[in-house]
């Protein structure tokens, strides 16, 4: 699914318009309705106190017509238009008069004394202000949205909530709306998959409001992706009835040392796991008997006794993975560099072989192309230098990607997948998956893939789909603490195969409190 830029929302507003031969103010009664009836199905009905709190612009009208039919239908609604400026747009205006006919009468907020009492039992309908907000929010309204914080009710966001800029980093003054859920229109904007904006995204949903698909669809500079099942199922290959192990790949694991044999163990587990025709692990000698007792599918050959430091292979690998479990000892960094220098296969690069590119960034050039590499975020600062916020981060990745020709899995709750200058945001997955060995598994489901052909930028996607998977799988029987990285290799084949099953329709949290226990799957939330 596609992330949209303010911009372009705004463009498929207007292009919508035009080819639907509609007025804009019949797309904000249509946005308000699938808003309305969004709540009303959840709701049904339900007597509790609702406040909705308008700004003077569109997504202040988006809340009038909420109200409105919350209204008409018998809902305890209290509607407060929040006065920031006398610049009040058609949409807003001709929303408001149709309410005062409806028979409401909304409260206008001009100052602090306006404020309306809110309890932790109320809802909150926070329609303030959408994507058109373009500067430091000032004045009362900077009081009213630490008000509409304090009681920690339920606040369900219209659009983006507000305070929060679509498309860039609000500074540490700001004041956001921090809400529980986030009903956004047509497609997500890339604030909702940022670290820094958790406080404000805890889930969102992207609401069909009819925008003209073939027109987003044709939008050219669209560089930001949500993966979704669908695209996952669209790059699996199907297996040929007289295929045989040799049409799988050979996947060859580089990694160990005494003391993290267990890392090389679950990366080359989990390569054969993800169907690496063959597998052969390239370990100390000290970790021999441990890896041929815990995989005996597992091929190893050795390098010297406590670590790796020669680099030297016999089998004959398409892929190679190196660095779980590897160490930065002076003899391991001197022979990867000698490595590097001889090596011509696609590499999938972890843990602290990318710390040994870090410390010597001219072997970065070494790489080869289209290699993955998978830092978490402390490792990729290493590799790029500290960042300002989330987007410089992302800017940060993009050029680091193209310098080098490689695809990036930089690690974290919205893993995300870099490959020239597009960025692929994952959404499965919660935080079981933040145990150790987690990531020694990720290299090995990918490398596994890349084994199998698959084209690197899709085993990055592909791979971290599944690693996420097996988590929302799992986290229902196993609970979040005993969710091990053994347990990833354990639910795989279960990843696998809900590619093919249909994923049981997930309800929006009720309005209860304002963080309902949910899970991070795919598909409606993150
Ligand atoms: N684009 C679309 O496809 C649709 C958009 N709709 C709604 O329209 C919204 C965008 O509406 P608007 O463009 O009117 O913008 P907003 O309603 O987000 O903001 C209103 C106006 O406030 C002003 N403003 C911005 N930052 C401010 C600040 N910090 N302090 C005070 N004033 C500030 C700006 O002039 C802005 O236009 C969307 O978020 C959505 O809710 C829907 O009505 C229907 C379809
Ligand atoms: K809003």
């Amino acid at each position: 699914m596609e992330i949209l830029t303010g911009k372009q929302i705004y463009q498929a507003d207007k292009e919508t318009i035009k080819n639907q031969g509609i007025t804009s103010l019949e797309l904000m009664e249509r946005a308000g309705t699938v808003c309305f009836n969004w709540i009303h199905q959840r709701l049904q009905g339900n007597p509790v106190k609702i406040l909705i709190f308008c700004g003077i612009g569109n997504n202040g009208g988006d809340g009038l017509v909420i109200a409105r039919h919350m209204h008409q239908y018998g809902y305890n609604v209290h509607c407060f238009v929040v006065n920031f400026s006398d610049k009040r747009t058609e949409g807003f205006l001709e929303n408001y008069d149709k309410l005062k006919d409806a028979g409401v009468w909304p409260t206008v907020i001009k100052s602090v004394d306006d404020f309306p009492e809110i309890t932790a039992q109320d809802v909150v309908i926070d329609a303030i202000l959408g994507i058109g907000l373009d500067r430091k929010i000032e004045g009362f309204t900077v009081d009213l949205i630490k008000h509409i914080n304090t009681p920690q009710s339920y606040t369900l966001s219209i659009d983006i909530p507000s305070g929060l800029f679509a498309d860039k980093s609000i500074s540490t003054t700001d004041t956001v709306i921090e809400a529980s859920h986030t009903l956004t229109f047509q497609r997500p904007k890339i604030a909702f998959l940022l670290p820094e904006n958790e406080p404000f995204i805890y889930t969102w949903e992207a609401i069909d409001i009819g925008l003209d698909e073939n027109f987003i669809a044709s939008l050219k500079e669209v560089k930001h992706f949500i993966v979704e099942k669908r695209d996952v199922q669209s790059m699996y290959k199907v297996r040929d009835k007289f295929s045989h192990k040799g049409n799988f790949g050979h996947s060859l694991v580089i990694g160990g040392s005494y003391g993290k044999i267990g890392a090389v163990t679950l990366t080359s587990k989990a390569a054969l796991k993800s169907g690496s025709g063959l597998v052969t692990a390239l370990i100390p000698e000290c970790g021999y008997d441990i890896l041929q007792i815990s995989i005996p599918e597992v091929m190893v050959e050795v390098d010297s006794e406590k670590q790796i430091e020669l680099f030297q292979y016999v089998s004959q690998p398409n892929v190679i993975a190196v660095g779980p479990g590897i160490g930065t000892l002076d003899k391991t960094i001197s022979g990867f560099e000698k490595f590097l220098k001889s090596n011509k296969l696609p590499l999938v690069i972890d843990a602290d072989a990318l710390n040994i590119l870090s410390i010597n960034k001219k072997l970065l050039e070494l790489i080869p192309e289209n290699s993955i590499l998978t830092p978490h975020p402390k490792e990729f600062e290493r590799l790029v230098g500290k960042w300002k916020n989330d987007h410089d981060k992302l800017n940060k990745l993009k050029k680091f990607v193209t310098k080098y020709k490689i695809v990036v899995v930089l690690k974290g709750a919205n893993t995300v997948i870099a490959f020239n200058d597009e960025l692929y945001f994952n959404t499965t997955g919660n935080p079981a998956l933040a145990t150790a060995g987690s990531g020694d598994v990720l290299t090995g489901i990918i490398v596994g893939l890349v084994a199998q052909n698959y084209l690197p930028v899709e085993a990055a996607i592909f791979g971290t789909y599944l690693h996420g998977k097996t988590a929302s799988l799992a986290v229902s029987k196993t609970g979040i603490e005993t969710f091990t990285a053994s347990t990833i290799l354990e639910y795989l084949g279960e990843a696998y195969l809900s590619l093919f099953t249909e994923d049981t329709p997930k309800q929006a949290p009720p309005p209860a409190s304002k963080k309902p226990p949910q899970d991070t799957d795919d598909e409606l939330y993150v």
